[in-house]
């Protein structure tokens, strides 16, 4: 057999995508030589972003399989090198594609990008849950997804995912989300922390600061879903975001018990204030389901139904009620082990729920009814 030629070679790398940025790594000159032999054997050497990049073994994985594939390659060795700082900011000059610094890609006219903030009116009804399986659900459609973990008090969407340990690559001053094995990028507030165990005592501007850096300091590429876990309540980071992001559609999470109800109404009302659309609302631990078939209301009922009704008279707009979520062992198992539900059960009650309110999600046009143009809070409310 001839001896494979450099096109060829060049070809198979650019199949090979950084699983950080999800580019080609020859886009993105992390290739630094390739050396074909005689015998066929290749030398490729490929520079990582920084040493110890968490992903080498995924990198040196998919380029090893892909150059072997071509025709007469005999082996493949692979050496891994460093960017210089140089290479870095000409990789940073690549990501940025001569936008400027700290402008937020999502907020820009024309984006894409389907922005959902889950909001909750207190905490633990299972806002982190619905995110994480939400995403997944929409990802597995086919969809690019981030998250944006921006609850200050939980930040549990990482170990929900399994990636509770790992920190973020930094390009220069572009931060990389990190890819889980679904393939949702992932950005939470807790991976800003210097010290994963520090507790975050923030207020007002540097949790905005925090918001903005996870939404325009990180390299998200071209997502079709942003989904983005707001702590629960009224507070800081629900105003900055609807300050920077009031193109962001709200999603409500309820349980169906009426003081649940009345507080998410709030958390509701809040959004709109900040002229974001509250596109609908989830119901979840609306009952437990016996080996028998019966349905047990451990939370009581209607507080979904009821959330939704008060918010389409409160807006003039209908907030429909997106469906109900089962209480399920499994999915909270799921979230425990970092494999969520709608991957690891998918059958499961509540994973077939979520499933379903991805479907409905995806499924919506995007219209004007979506747009939302004001900037500063209104008072109407
Ligand atoms: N439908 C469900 N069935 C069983 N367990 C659930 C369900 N929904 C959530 N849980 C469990 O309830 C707990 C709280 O859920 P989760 O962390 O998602 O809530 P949260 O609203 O994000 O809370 P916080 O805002 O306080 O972080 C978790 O242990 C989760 O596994």
């Amino acid at each position: 057999m001839s001896t494979p030629t450099l096109e060829q070679v060049n070809a198979a790398l650019a199949t090979v995508n950084d699983p950080e940025i999800k580019r080609p790594i020859t886009d993105l000159n992390m290739v630094d030589s390739v050396v074909i032999g005689e015998d066929g054997h290749v030398a490729v050497v490929v520079l990582l972003t920084v040493a110890g990049c968490p992903l080498k073994d995924t990198i040196t994985r998919d380029v090893t399989a892909a150059v072997s594939k071509v025709p007469g390659v005999t082996g493949v060795s692979l050496d891994l090198g460093v960017m210089t700082a140089e290479q870095r900011a000409g990789l940073q000059e690549v990501l940025r594609n001569g936008q400027a610094q700290r402008e937020i890609p999502f907020a820009k006219p024309g984006s894409l990008t389907k922005v959902y903030a889950i909001a909750s009116g207190k905490g633990g009804v299972g806002k982190s849950s619905l995110t994480v399986n939400l995403a997944l659900a929409l990802a597995k459609q086919g969809l690019k997804v981030g998250i944006v973990d921006a609850d200050i008090y939980g930040h549990s969407i990482p170990a929900m995912l399994g990636i509770a340990d790992t920190r973020p690559t930094q390009v220069e001053d572009l931060i990389m989300p990190v890819p889980t094995a679904s393939g949702v990028s992932v950005i939470s507030i807790g991976m800003l922390k210097p010290k994963r165990d520090q507790v975050v005592a923030w207020r007002g501007p540097m949790l905005d600061r925090a918001l903005v850096q996870m939404l325009a300091d990180v390299y998200w590429g071209d997502l079709d879903a942003l989904l983005l876990d707001l702590p629960p309540g009224t507070g800081d980071i629900a105003i900055s975001l609807g300050q920077h992001l009031p193109n962001a559609e709200v999603i409500v999470v309820t349980t169906p018990q009426e003081a649940a109800a009345e507080v998410a109404e709030r958390a509701g009302t809040m959004a709109s204030m900040m002229h974001q659309r509250v596109i609908g609302v989830v119901e979840n631990m609306s009952w437990m389901e016996l080996p028998s078939g019966e349905r047990i209301e451990v939370f009581g009922s209607g507080g979904g139904e009821r959330v939704a009704e008060t918010l389409s008279q409160r807006f003039g707009y209908n907030v429909r009620l997106l469906g109900q979520i089962p209480l399920d062992p499994s999915l909270r198992e799921g979230g425990d082990s970092g494999k969520p539900i709608v991957d690891s059960d998918p059958t499961s009650a509540a994973a077939v729920a979520i499933t379903k309110i991805a479907d409905d999600l995806s499924g919506r046009g995007r219209g004007l009814a979506g747009l939302q143009l004001g900037l500063t809070p209104s008072s109407k409310f």
